[in-house]
């Protein structure tokens, strides 16, 4: 039987207003319905069950969107904590007085009511689930003692402990006792246990509700911005009931569990302290919708050992009855929270648990042959096999050498974890027209594929008569071998092809690198001709640009733009041809763009302009061919590291073209500076020029210090000879641009 999953809308707080009301439930139209309105008192407990089990809530993104979740039961805000107990829990003490384990937990976010529903208040009216259910179950076990005389008993024992931070503390131990890692949990039988818990025997609900309050004085509770009085602990009230009539012992257990509700923090405004306990009740709640979500994939692994609550809960790994009761809040304030865990508690509905009722421990002499532990292995879900109806009271005292007949017509689907041999009357017919495998009459014996059927024929071993349990396992063992014999060789001719296809991508790569690279490598080489041929037209040399350009030129065959620079070159050079002649002799003209370094200089430039070009060209092979034709003549835009796009080179162009009016006229004060602090090279003083940090400022020292070097005068003298004269000249120096002449000259105050 699938969990069974109920919402409970709780009512709106003081500080809400009715118009933030966005969760409408039933077929009804109009939102849901708050105390205030509440209609009829005294509804009957079926009806209350039967009543409509959908909520509607708007999609956050589209209001016009609704989104509709089926529960098996919705319970509005005007429905009493007496009508949820009636409708949901009151059937359960019978399951449990029947041998069943039963589970009941509140899941929703901060502040929607699930102490309120599990705990409740402290007046008659407001008392919560679980001291009803205990009420419950000191009624039922005073009346079987009653009916049988005294001979069959009841005891009730309690265990009742947190999970807070992750670390599972005993409630019935004073907060001093505990210890820094808590209590350990232990695996038992396949269900999970908490080490060293106290259980106390408690006989009358009088005593209960001391110890429980006591207790919970002890649960970790704190104010938050959205709860009052917030749990930050998940609490697991463990009750535990003995049934010993003359024949056997029978032990059930019901766990009432009051999750800690999920917060978003964005609206909590939790402190640190507040934060820790935030992050680990969120993180086992998202183990446990984890574990919903792969449970109800069917996935392989679920991951229940992650957090302690998920352990110990053990969702759809559990024998016996689980309801979880989903507390959800009706404004819009917990919108998307509320849509989470309404699809969460979704989920969670088609999660199959296994019914099966507790083992009786027998008096009196050995029996042959007990059932082997169901829970002993945690195996995935089965299909049904047999059937009981637990809601028909369970007989006080069977005789247990009878104890599988007669089990009457079944309510809801039992799952079996091992063989089970059970007679055929068991089976209902429409389950065995529904398997032919299980009739009778089938001659489909050889159908053994799945493990799933070879299973479902256990449980009627009596029609198979010669297949004996160990004979049906010896099958499904060699299926298995045999599937998992050719899952393997699967595998190993998948990773040989997956392999080899490696192999063969590789080696186009490595091909295809290689064209590439081929390619990158001419077309630097033509870039770098074409950028230093650009130097050399900067610098005037026109002569040493136009056969850089020629150069370049069978890297770019089809570049009408180079090949008309080379038309104009030459052109210019015959024109200029007398005034070019007489230039080594005339004195450095500083107006000119690089004149200085040309006539000076021209041995070092031309060294720094082949390294610029070729580092420019190491960086920037991937420059287009047409930013660098795409300067001006007469410019000299430095190449930078970065990519250089044709609006980087326009805009370069218009820098330089601003330079120009120093080119005729003197310099200004502010260039004068910041020359004079280049020339000083200082580095400590250039470093701290605008755009210039240290690095550059070092470039620029060595750069001048190299050009230095390199000049005739500076064999003889150690005075710095090489001065730079202009702010075109400084455009031109190593790591330099115009773009940093100008963030310089801006730079400097005078
Ligand atoms: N059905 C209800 N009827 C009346 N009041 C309710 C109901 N449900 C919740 N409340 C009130 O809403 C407030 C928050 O409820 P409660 O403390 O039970 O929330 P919670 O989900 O347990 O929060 P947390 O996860 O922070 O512990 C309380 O003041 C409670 O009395």
């Amino acid at each position: 039987m699938s969990v069974r999953v109920v919402a409970r809308v709780r009512p709106l707080l003081k500080s809400e207003r009715e118009l933030d009301v966005i969760l409408r439930t039933g077929a009804s139209a109009t939102p849901t319905e708050t105390k205030s309105q509440s209609t009829d008192g005294d509804r009957k407990l079926a009806a209350l069950r039967d009543r409509d089990n959908v909520v509607r809530i708007p999609n956050p993104k589209n209001e016009g969107e609704e989104y509709s979740f089926q529960f098996n039961a919705v319970y509005d805000a005007d429905v009493t904590q007496q009508e949820m107990f009636d409708a949901e829990v009151a059937p359960t003490i019978k399951h449990l007085f029947n041998g069943f384990d039963v589970t009941l937990f509140a899941y929703g976010v901060t502040g929607t009511g699930k102490t309120h529903t599990m705990r409740g208040g402290k007046s008659l009216a407001d008392r919560g689930a679980i001291p009803r259910l205990l009420s419950g179950i000191y009624r039922r076990s005073r009346k079987i003692e009653k009916d049988t005389n005294g001979e069959t008993t009841v005891k009730v024992a309690l265990s009742y402990y947190e999970i807070y931070n992750d670390k599972v503390y005993d409630l019935f131990e004073p907060p001093e006792k505990r210890t820094l890692a808590g209590l350990p949990l232990r695996d038992n039988g396949g269900k999970t246990v908490v080490v060293g818990l106290t259980e106390k025997a408690c006989t009358t609900l009088k005593e209960f509700e001391s110890l429980y309050d006591q207790a919970n004085n002890n649960r970790s509770t704190s104010a938050t911005k959205l709860n009052a009085h917030s749990s930050r602990s998940h609490a697991i009230l463990g009750v535990k009931i003995t049934i010993a009539s003359p024949e056997h012992t029978r032990v059930s257990t019901v766990s009432a569990i009051d999750l800690a509700g999920s917060e978003d923090n964005r609206r909590t405004e939790n402190d640190k302290e507040r934060m820790v306990e935030s992050a680990s009740i969120n993180k086992s709640l998202f183990v446990l919708a984890q574990c919903v979500e792969a449970i109800t994939k069917k996935q392989h692994r679920i991951p229940y050992r992650e957090s302690k609550m998920t352990r110990i809960l053990s969702l759809g790994q559990n024998n016996g009855l689980t309801v979880m009761i989903l507390n959800v809040a009706p404004v819009r304030s917990y919108h998307l929270d509320t849509l989470s865990s309404l699809n969460v508690a979704n989920r969670t509905r088609k999660i199959e648990v296994r019914e099966i009722e507790n083992d009786p421990i027998f008096k009196g002499p050995a029996r042959p042959a007990p059932r082997p532990s169901l829970a002993a292995t945690r195996q995935p879900l089965r299909p049904l096999t047999a059937s009981v109806n637990v809601n028909m009271p369970a007989p006080a005292a069977k005789d247990p050498a009878k104890k599988d007949e007669g089990k009457p017509i079944k309510a809801f689907s039992v799952f079996s974890d091992r063989p089970q041999i059970k007679p055929v009357t068991q089976i209902r017919k429409s389950d065995v027209s529904k398997r032919p495998s299980l009739a009778p009459d089938s001659n489909n014996t050889k159908s053994l594929k799945p493990p799933r059927q070879t299973l479902g024929l256990n449980s009627a071993s009596s029609i198979y008569g010669e297949l004996s349990a160990s004979k049906i396992e010896e099958m499904v063992e060699r299926k298995v071998e045999e599937i998992l014999a050719l899952r393997a060789v699967t595998e190993q001719s998948r990773e040989t092809q997956a392999r080899e296809l490696n192999d063969q991508l590789q080696r186009r790569l490595e091909l295809l690198e290689q064209r590439i690279e081929g390619t990158e490598d001419a077309r630097a080489e033509g870039l770098s001709y074409l950028l230093m041929g650009k130097q050399h037209q900067a610098r005037g040399e026109h002569s040493s640009a136009l056969k850089m350009y020629q150069l370049a030129l069978p890297h770019f065959p089809h570049n009408e733009k180079l090949v008309a620079k080379i038309a104009a070159l030459k052109e210019r050079m015959q024109e200029q041809a007398l005034p070019r002649q007489s230039l080594p002799a005339s004195p450095p003209s500083k107006g000119k763009f690089g004149s200085m370094l040309s006539l000076k200089r021209e041995s070092t430039l031309t060294l720094l302009g082949k390294r610029q070009a070729d580092e420019a060209c190491d960086n920037d092979v991937t420059m287009a061919d047409d930013d660098c034709l795409a300067s001006d003549d007469e410019s000299h835009p430095r190449q930078k590291k970065k990519r250089v796009t044709s609006k980087d080179l326009c805009e370069t162009e218009n820098d330089v073209e601003s330079l120009d009016e120093y080119e005729n006229g003197s310099l200004s004060p502010r260039s004068i500076h910041l020359l004079s602090i280049i020339n000083s090279r200082d580095v400590s003083q250039i470093k701290l020029l605008k755009g210039v940090g240290a690095k550059k400022a070092e470039a620029i020292v060595d750069c001048l210090c190299e050009m230095d070097q390199a000049s005739d005068e500076s064999m003889v003298s150690d005075q710095p000879l090489f001065q730079v004269g202009s702010l075109a000249q400084l455009s031109t120096l190593k790591g330099v641009g115009v773009r940093t002449v100008e963030n310089m000259r801006n730079g400097v105050l005078v």
